[in-house]
């Protein structure tokens, strides 16, 4: 069954590509994220979660019959992180089972022998694609599709498929190129992703609450502005700093040390969109309380009494916001509730976390922060939860931006498959 997102886009799955096509014996460009933390002195991988998710599409398709030929990016030109992908194969080795080889090139006569040689069953990974100076611009996918990265790899394969979610909003050739090319697919964790985001716009799943925290305000507002101009939400419960600025905004005192902190990250300039959303009727809750930093010691303040500098969300609000959750058919969390790189302020976003998953909702969690709460909790694998793999890319999907990675699959499939789109 192919996926489809916001009604308009036809996205063939890994299963389209075997029925119409065939997969056994056939040669696959596989794009993967497995763009990772890396110790800046050791270069070592910090987590290898993203690897973890991938190896289950490499596994499928091996299992399947084809060759497969993985390519990721990983940091970009000039950052610490921007290393080679040698350490990202042992990982992906140990994660799939199968030796998987790896090639320090990408485009060059090494990688193209490399490929060429490749038999069904096996699994080689390309090194990182923003070593190619053409990966790191952005263009259409059919000026792409000309790129000298696409017009060299292309000619060696029988499919392209992207499971790369996480960079679905960047139009670079390893993204965009190669599905006006050949027939494409998504792979796994982009099929995952698709289908839990699919939620969002299915009128049975409402009521949708989302539990927005952390400190990217400004993305967030940009996220609130489109849900709300589209009726996509039924109650937004704030935490974090998006919080304490639509405090501000409703006129609540938040107190002087609070005040400073938003208007040091420069935070205060948003007031006005704020106030615009509260004005058109914005369904916002904000909290009742929370646990505050007073000369270093731990307080719990209610609003109309805030000294100190707020760190999470107080018990009143975690309840509040708990009964809340319980009538919601859809969840959508983003961002802690609270300073949580100290592990005396992780409470709020894991009250939160476990509420929402001990709720009859369905819940997407994004970003890294979440994450971990959810790791630390060991309550990954719950049936009713979608971990997703997008930072960026979730944010601009949520703000309701067209993301070019699925805009080429449908494109592509259009070309390839109209088996599937008629
Ligand atoms: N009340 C608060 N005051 C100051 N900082 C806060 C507060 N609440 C949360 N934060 C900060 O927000 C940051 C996380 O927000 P962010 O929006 O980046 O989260 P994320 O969804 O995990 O994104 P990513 O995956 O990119 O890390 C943390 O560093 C945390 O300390
Ligand atoms: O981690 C991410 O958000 C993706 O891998 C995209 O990385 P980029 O922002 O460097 O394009």
């Amino acid at each position: 069954m192919p996926c489809s997102l916001r009604n308009k886009h036809l996205i063939p799955t890994i299963d389209d590509i075997d029925k119409y096509f065939g997969i056994k014996g056939s040669k696959i460009l596989l794009r993967i994220d497995i763009n990772s933390p890396i110790d800046p002195e050791t270069k070592d991988i910090l987590d290898d979660s993203r690897i973890r998710a991938h190896a289950v599409t490499v596994r499928e398709l091996v299992e399947r019959g084809a060759a497969v030929v993985a390519m990721s990016h990983q940091g970009r030109p000039g950052d610490s992180d921007f290393v080679s992908l040698g350490k990202h194969a042992e990982l992906l080795e140990k994660h799939t089972g199968l030796p998987v080889r790896f090639i320090d090139d990408v485009i060059g006569p090494a990688a193209r022998e490399a490929i060429k040689s490749l038999q069904p069953g096996e699994v080689l990974l390309l090194d990182n694609t923003r070593l190619v100076s053409e990966e790191i611009i952005e263009a259409t996918p059919e000026k792409h599709a000309e790129s000298i990265f696409v017009t060299r790899l292309a000619p060696l394969f029988n499919y392209y498929v992207n499971d790369a979610f996480a960079t679905a909003h960047r139009s670079q050739p390893s993204i965009v190129g190669f599905p006006m090319r050949l027939p494409s697919a998504a792979g796994r964790v982009m099929e995952r992703e698709l289908t839990a985001l699919s939620k969002l716009y299915n009128p049975e799943e409402r009521p949708r609450v989302f539990v927005l925290g952390g400190g990217k305000v400004h993305d967030t507002l940009r996220i609130l502005e489109h849900l709300h101009s589209n009726g996509a939400v039924d109650r937004i419960l704030a935490t974090g700093l998006v919080a304490e600025l639509f405090m501000v905004a409703k006129g609540i005192n938040i107190g002087e040390a609070n005040l400073r902190v938003l208007e040091a990250k420069g935070l205060l300039s948003l007031l006005p969109r704020a106030r615009r959303l509260l004005l058109r009727g914005l369904p916002i809750e904000t909290p009742v309380d929370f646990r505050t930093l007073v000369d270093d010691h731990i307080e719990v303040e209610t609003i109309g009494h805030i000294k100190g500098v707020i760190k999470d969300i107080g018990p009143q609000t975690v309840k509040m916001y708990t009964e809340i959750m319980k009538e919601a058919r859809l969840i959508v969390m983003r961002g802690p509730a609270g300073v949580i790189e100290d592990p005396r302020f992780r409470e709020g976003s894991r009250e939160l976390v476990r509420a929402a998953i001990e709720s009859n909702a369905y819940v997407i969690v994004g970003g890294g922060h979440l994450n971990s709460i959810i790791a630390e909790l060991g309550l990954a694998g719950r049936p009713n939860l979608h971990i997703s793999t997008g930072g960026g890319a979730l944010l601009l999907f949520l703000a309701g931006e067209d993301l070019p990675g699925l805009t080429a699959l449908a494109k592509s499939a259009e070309k390839f498959f109209s088996q599937l789109t008629g």
